[in-house]
């Protein structure tokens, strides 16, 4: 059966780039309608990315009492024998309300959802497939593609559903492992290590750069890898994957050099591919890189091809869920006709492994790189006395400042609270503050947030020329420093 409608804009994907591009155009009054092939709203970010691993992470630290083994030891568990179903259930509820949520916003503001398979038949023209078999037309005047990635999936790894699996199969676990290894040291596989070893799950990662997470201040790095393998983690790094061999029930990774590693399960996770190839892109005049990615330009997202809009995933880095959501605002906007303010210079990174670990503006390596003169200031949480009452052993905090202006050029946490507590450092280094707001500003006691203030006078106390002591003979103690700030 087909039948040809005709809207203003159509949106393909209803992931974080799809929903807030579909939603925006509504509110500006035009018709649009959203396709996705899933049976439900709200993309790989809702049923196999963001929600569903940070919903396993907060359901494993509350089950596992992570957050209180501070106190009660390492042995301390809420619940004794946790299981792969225990995991699922919080995880079901999670993502029914989220998609209830999401549905009603769509049905609020007249944005119509079709779930199907889309194509490009012509420019201005889509063909939607349904799971039925119905294909139906349609016709806009924008497109806007948001169709994400899928895991990339080479064909010499033997996924199994069971015991070799991508990111998508780690989440629909039937029995959890007593060991698992994790191929990939990126974002995803990092994140998945840590909450499985919050388990006390004996994970090994295997890399074949030097380094995890090379994006991050490599001083951070270096005090999550501490904190990690002090629990017992395993690292491979620089080691490169052969192969992937079963040894009865048991996948074996393969190392260059013959090394084996051994567990009860393997996650691969080596980055993602562009969910491009079933969209028939030549039908209207687009190309991708060799990873599916589409390319945009990045203030307006549009294609070669001005009416088609591409945001989120598809374009490549940064891949967040976060900066998705604005990049399908920004392009509905301009679909509309509608100016946007450019978006602020920096945005944060949060990496949802426990710990957590979260940045934003530059690292010490990219001051160092670009010859600013610069100086640091940490804060470890346990300084805090919120960090003392909630049992935090780990964590800190990193300033960077310039020498020249004072002003703050990053901010780098790793430890409890990291993706939250960096917006206080996102505000003042996009609002151009300086380390002087911290110095200055009186902060809520006891909080983790006062790990600003302790991280920004260490800093001044590094900055600032010490006086030197001057011996009194009359017995009244000398002051040591400069006046230190309080
Ligand atoms: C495991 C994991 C954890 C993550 N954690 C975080 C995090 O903590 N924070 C963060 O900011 N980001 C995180 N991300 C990244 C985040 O999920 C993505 O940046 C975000 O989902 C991208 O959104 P999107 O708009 O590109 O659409 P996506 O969420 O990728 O959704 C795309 C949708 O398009 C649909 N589609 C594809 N092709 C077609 C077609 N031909 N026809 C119809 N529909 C189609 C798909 O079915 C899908 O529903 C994570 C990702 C993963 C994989
Ligand atoms: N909290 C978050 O914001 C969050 C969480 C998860 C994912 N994401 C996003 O999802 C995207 C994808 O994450 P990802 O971890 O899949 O990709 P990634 O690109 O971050 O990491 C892939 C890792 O696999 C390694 N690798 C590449 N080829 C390999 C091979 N053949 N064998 C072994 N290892 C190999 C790479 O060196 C890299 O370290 C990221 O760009 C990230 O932005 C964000």
């Amino acid at each position: 059966m087909t039948n040809k409608r005709q809207y203003d804009l159509v949106v393909i994907g209803s992931g974080p780039s799809g929903r807030r591009a579909a939603v925006q155009a509504a509110k500006f009054g035009r018709s649009v309608l959203v396709v996705d092939k899933l049976p439900r709203v709200g993309g790989v970010s809702l049923h196999s990315g963001t929600i569903p691993s940070k919903t396993l992470r907060e359901t494993v630290l509350n089950l596992t009492g992570w957050r209180e083994r501070g106190f009660y030891g390492s042995m301390y568990r809420v619940k004794q024998d946790i299981t792969a179903a225990d995991l699922r259930a919080r995880l079901a509820k999670t993502l029914d309300y989220e998609v209830e949520v999401l549905e009603h916003q769509f049905a609020r503001n007249n944005v119509t959802v079709e779930h199907g398979l889309a194509r490009f038949i012509a420019p201005h023209e889509i063909d939607v497939l349904t799971s039925a078999g119905d294909s139906r037309r349609v016709t806009a005047d924008k497109i806007v593609i948001a169709v994400g990635t899928h895991p990339y999936r080479p064909h010499d790894i033997p996924f199994d559903e069971s015991v070799v699996l991508d990111s998508d199969g780690i989440i629909a676990l039937d029995n959890l492992p007593r060991s698992l290894t994790v191929v990939g040291g990126g974002v995803i596989g990092i994140e998945y290590a840590t909450i499985f070893s919050a388990l006390d799950i004996r994970v090994t990662i295997i890399e074949p750069r030097e380094n995890i997470l090379d994006f991050v201040d490599r001083e951070l790095v270096a005090d999550f890898m501490h904190q990690l393998r002090d629990r017992g983690m395993m690292f491979r790094l620089g080691a490169k994957l052969d192969a992937i061999q079963m040894e009865g029930r048991q996948p074996v990774a393969i190392l260059d050099g013959g090394r084996r590693v051994r567990a009860d399960m393997l996650l691969y996770t080596a980055g993602r591919t562009g969910a491009t190839d079933q969209l028939d892109l030549a039908a209207c005049g687009l190309t991708t890189d060799s990873r599916g990615r589409l390319r945009v330009d990045p203030h307006t997202f549009q294609t070669s091809v001005p009416h088609i809009y591409a945001t989120g995933d598809v374009i490549g880095f940064p891949s967040l869920a976060s900066t998705s959501l604005e990049q399908g605002r920004i392009a509905a906007c301009h679909a509309c006709g509608q100016s946007v303010p450019p978006a602020p210079e920096f945005f944060p990174y949060g990496i949802y492994s426990v710990p957590e670990i979260s940045t934003v503006g530059k690292s010490e390596e990219a001051v160092r790189a670009e010859g600013i003169p610069y100086e640091c200031g940490i804060a470890r949480f346990r300084e805090t006395s919120r960090g003392t009452i909630m049992g935090i052993q780990g964590g800190l905090l990193k300033l960077i400042v310039s020498l020249e202006t004072r002003k703050l050029l990053g901010v780098h946490i790793v430890g409890e609270g990291a993706t939250e507590l960096i917006h206080i450092g996102q505000a003042v280094l996009n609002l151009g503050g300086s380390l002087d707001y911290f110095i200055d500003a009186t902060f809520n006691y006891p909080t983790l947030a006062e790990a600003y203030k302790i991280a920004a006078l260490d800093a001044w106390n590094r900055i600032t020329p010490r006086v030197e002591t001057v011996s009194s003979n009359v017995g009244v103690a000398a002051p040591v420093a400069a006046a230190t700030p309080t």
